[in-house]
């Protein structure tokens, strides 16, 4: 014992090489530690745009969406990060100026400059994609079509962003990408989760997409899209139903009201209280009416509203034929539609028009539902008007048609039963994202969704990071013990004396 004592007075700190040893593993575990956490901080992220212009039937609007910079290869989500109405009309309505329909996009696409910084504007890609009112005009008048395009073409290939051209989706397409947007969203591609629907309304045409087991294409061909997304195969259902938008839709309504030419309409599907002396050439103006344009008519009628949903039902049933079809099972009009399956998501004007009436709460009793929209349509147009004063009166007055001619579509058109319409949600946005074909289609073309699943690393990064920093502390730890036998062996000795 007085030989121990004796030797820590004469030498009562460790060597200099044990000094030297627990220095440097001090400084080693620090410096992995802080590399450990400077590596997981979330760095300033550099992004990367593209931009899609929606030209619908209606209005035309911009979305930009960005994704991070190093990981356009598919592993990085992309999401809306500013969108852009229009003002005015859709492309189509500049028919006979064309010129107006290019000078209309400037201000948003004045906007879009602002948004996407200046370096990355000429590796942004520009899409525009028209719709329905496209198609439409396309039908009756296909120079004049060509005509905006052109006007459309000028006015976006002077942005410095990378125009990638302009043209219009065929309906699947439309229908397809916007299933697509839905489910990429969710995160269901990616996880090879259960799909969702998509219903979306539009002004001229709507479209419903949805995946079925009870449907492998093979029936009816034209109906089927498949894609290979992320290592799974989808086999999906698309269908769009040109003039089937809620504003062509209402023209038809309105056309079968009218095929005497009389001068005076009572409409149940506008409140009472309502009159308005409206044109007849504006009512025909469509190949959707057109062919039901009675031979003599005068130039102008009264629409007069009566304010019964159950009756406007029933003239809303009149634009949807259940006669003939062909096949095992029908939408309406000899359109096949497998058995409906899953959730679904309806978006567009089907929120829009919703929304605005607080019925959006699909878990509510469809008859429930019918009731307060019943409730509505008999409201007086005077006290409707002053009800929401801030509301632009022309859509305010079609408000019963639109909710009427939605819950007609989904139960007598795509059979939706009193069980199966709580599967339905009204959505606007998901995460952020307007929900609506304009994403899956730049998806698509910019090739983000990868037919097989990226191979990813066992270990999350901060997972691997923490791991080697914990063995590295153990591996230093054990270098020291050692070290302490190696150069303090009289140490243990003396214990082994004690
Ligand atoms: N805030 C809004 C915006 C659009 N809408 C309606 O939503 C529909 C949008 O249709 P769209 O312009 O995309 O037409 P399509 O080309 O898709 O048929 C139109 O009927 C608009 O009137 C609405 O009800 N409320
Ligand atoms: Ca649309």
């Amino acid at each position: 014992m007085s030989a121990q004592r004796e030797m820590k007075e004469k030498n009562p700190w460790p060597t200099p090489v044990t000094i030297i040893i627990i220095v440097i593993g001090v400084i080693a575990i620090v410096a992995l530690v802080t590399v450990a956490v400077l590596q997981n901080k979330p760095v300033p992220q550099k992004y990367k745009y593209g931009i899609v212009l929606d030209a619908g039937s209606s209005h035309t609007a911009l979305y930009i969406y960005q994704w991070p910079a190093e990981k356009d290869n598919n592993t990085g989500r992309v999401e809306q990060t500013h969108s852009c109405k229009v003002k005015g009309k859709g492309i189509s309505s500049y028919a006979s100026e064309p010129w107006k329909a290019g000078e209309s996009l400037k201000e948003c696409m004045g906007e879009a400059e602002e948004t996407v910084p200046k370096e990355r504007a000429h590796e942004t890609p520009l899409y525009l994609g028209a719709t329905a009112g496209m198609r439409l005009l396309d039908i009756v008048n296909s120079s004049a079509s060509k005509n905006v395009f052109q006007a459309v073409e000028n006015a976006l290939r002077n942005s410095p962003f990378s125009y990638q051209g302009a043209r219009i989706l065929s309906g699947q397409e439309e229908g397809a990408f916007g299933w697509v947007t839905v489910n990429y969203l969710d995160d269901r591609l990616k996880q090879g989760l259960k799909t969702t629907g998509a219903l979306d309304l539009g002004g001229a045409s709507t479209q419903i997409s949805f995946i079925s087991n009870d449907f492998d294409g093979s029936e009816s061909p034209i109906n089927s899209v498949n894609f290979r997304l992320y290592g799974n195969d989808y086999n999906l259902y698309t269908h769009s139903f040109l003039c089937y938008g809620k504003d062509q839709a209402l023209k038809m309504v309105v056309a079968n009201h009218t095929q005497s030419g009389a001068t005076t309409v009572l409409d149940p599907c506008f409140h009472s209280g309502y009159n308005e002396t409206k044109n007849y050439s504006v009512l025909y103006d469509s190949p959707c009416v057109s062919g039901r344009k009675p031979q003599e008519v005068p130039e102008k009628f009264d629409h007069i509203g009566k304010g019964n949903f159950q009756e406007c039902q029933e003239v809303v049933k009149s634009v949807f034929n259940f006669t003939s079809c062909k096949y095992s099972r029908c939408s309406f009009n000899g359109v096949f539609q497998p058995l409906l399956q899953g959730p679904f998501g309806a978006f567009s004007a089907y929120y829009f028009v919703m929304n605005f009436l607080n019925l959006t709460d699909t878990s509510m009793p469809l008859e429930t539902v019918k009731e307060k929209l019943s409730q509505y349509c008999a409201t007086s147009w005077d006290k409707i008007k002053i009800q929401h004063p801030t509301v632009n009166v022309k859509y305010l007055a079609e408000y019963c048609f639109s909710g009427t001619y939605i819950l007609t579509l989904l139960t007598e058109g795509y059979d939706f039963t009193a069980v199966t319409y709580s599967n339905i949600k009204f959505i606007k946005k998901i995460k952020g994202s307007d929900a609506g074909w304009t994403l899956g289609y730049m998806l698509n073309l910019t090739n983000m969704i990868p037919a097989e699943a990226p191979d990813s690393p066992p270990l999350p990064h901060a997972g691997y990071v923490s791991i080697v920093t914990i063995m590295t502390i153990l591996l230093i730890g054990l270098l020291l013990l050692l070290a302490l036998r190696i150069f303090w062996p009289r140490c243990s000795k003396k214990t082994q004396i004690v």
